[in-house]
């Protein structure tokens, strides 16, 4: 059961626990491929350390550098656009692991499925973003599409022995992020500092800037959709502030499984790599005494908007969700960067979803150009 990997965004929060896993079983799985984007020091060290055959420096100003610290261990470096889309297709890799952030993920991911690897998919805009034509793809090509992302984890993992099995519902949780119960009063004047500081996952900015914000929940719906073949309504978010249930599925005799465990992504991010096999590990474990109750509530939409324009972009359909996505990556950014107020990012998602045009049954093209059209009116948007 050899996994010859590929990682894309090895530096990153799921890419460095990855290689944790990777070095924990060093008979089980082989790097060939590690990319990052501007932390060169990190990968060089990485690539030092597990030998791939390749990397991938995506910012063009650091090749050079990466390139004279690899060169004399006979590590290939490449950088430029269409690097990942090509370093994927290797013949030697079979799995790719896609852990870098946001829309970047799309291309690269459409290059694996279409030579034939298989995919542990960390990155849920790729899913977001063109849910439809990606999984399409994977069946077509008979690549499995392993989530990593833990509530998309769990529900998988409820799922072994039951694929023949209709799902009634899912229940996805949310621990709520930091402004939890907090109104919009409050979060008119909340900083980044505040928002990233995720109550129970240590996490990259971007994705802890949507949890914060109930996006990430959304986006999370949108995935679930494409990856287990439901309709919106038989997606239910629970906030769930303990983050120790990661998801659950109810089946149609009224009965529901859930998969739970203390919150560490080493745990999905392995099962993703090992699937159908579970392997030994030394990471801690639940203690139930340690957490007397585990409590659940329905998520404020009034206040955390993002989550219903999840839903909407599901209703609609097309390239909607498209739109939100790149909306959001704008917003996120301009938020981290303080140029916007955390509520603001709502108002620029909504106006791009009134302002960015819909394309009912989008092609790649299509979405490459929303994805543009979606950024650049998001950069014009003013308050
Ligand atoms: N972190 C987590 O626990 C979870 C993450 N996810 C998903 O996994 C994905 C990765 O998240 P996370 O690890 O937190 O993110 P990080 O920001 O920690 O890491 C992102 C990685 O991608 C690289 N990268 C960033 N932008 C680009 C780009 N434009 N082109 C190529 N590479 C790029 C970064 O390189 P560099 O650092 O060198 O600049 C880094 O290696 C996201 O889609 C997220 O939603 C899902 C569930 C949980
Ligand atoms: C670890 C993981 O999968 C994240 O997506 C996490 O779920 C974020 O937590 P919330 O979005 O529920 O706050
Ligand atoms: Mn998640």
């Amino acid at each position: 059961m050899k996994r010859n990997l590929a990682i894309l965004g090895s530096t990153g929060s799921i890419g460095t626990q990855a290689l944790e896993v990777v070095a924990a079983n060093p008979d089980i799985f082989e790097v060939e491929v590690l990319t990052a984007q501007n932390n060169a020091d990190l990968l060089i060290e990485q690539a030092a350390k597990f030998q791939p055959n390749v990397v991938v420096i995506s910012n063009e100003a650091l090749y050079d550098k990466v390139f004279s610290a690899l060169d004399p261990l006979d590590i290939k470096v490449y950088t430029g656009e269409k690097s990942l889309s090509s370093v994927v297709q290797m013949e030697s890799i079979n799995m790719v692991l896609t852990a870098l952030v946001g829309y970047a993920g799309l291309i690269p991911t459409v290059a694996a499925i279409k030579a034939g690897k298989h995919i542990a998919l960390a990155n849920k805009e790729t899913l977001v973003v063109a849910g439809e034509l990606v999984t399409d793809l994977a069946q077509k090509n008979r690549v499995d599409i392993l989530p990593v992302d833990s509530e998309h984890s769990a529900i998988f993992q409820c799922l072994v022995g039951e694929f023949h099995n209709p799902i009634e519902k899912i229940i996805l949780t949310a621990s709520g992020g930091p402004f939890l119960g907090r109104d919009r009063d409050f979060l008119k004047s909340v900083t980044k500092l505040q928002a990233l500081k995720h109550p129970n996952w240590s996490m990259g900015a971007k994705i802890t800037i949507d949890s914060a914000s109930l996006m990430n929940k959304g986006l999370e719906v949108i995935e679930a959709k494409w990856l287990f073949g439901l309709t919106p309504d038989q997606i239910e978010v629970v906030v769930h502030p303990q983050s120790i249930i990661h998801s659950m599925v109810q089946f149609e005799d009224g009965s529901i499984k859930a998969q739970m465990g203390l919150p560490d992504m080493r745990v999905p991010i392995q099962f993703a790599l090992s699937y159908p096999a579970r392997l030994k590990s030394d990471f801690p474990r639940f203690d139930f005494s340690k957490y007397p109750s585990l409590t659940f509530q329905r998520p404020d939409i009034q206040t955390f908007r993002n989550l219903g324009f999840a839903f909407e972009a599901l209703s609609q359909g097309g390239n909607m969700a498209c739109i939100v996505n790149a909306a959001n990556e704008i917003a996120v950014a301009s938020f981290l960067r303080d140029e916007i107020g955390f509520l603001e990012m709502s108002d620029l998602i909504e106006d791009c979803m009134h302002r960015v045009s819909f394309v009912k049954t989008p092609t790649l093209e299509d979405y490459i150009r929303t994805d543009e059209e979606a950024r650049r009116i998001a950069m014009e948007f003013s308050f």
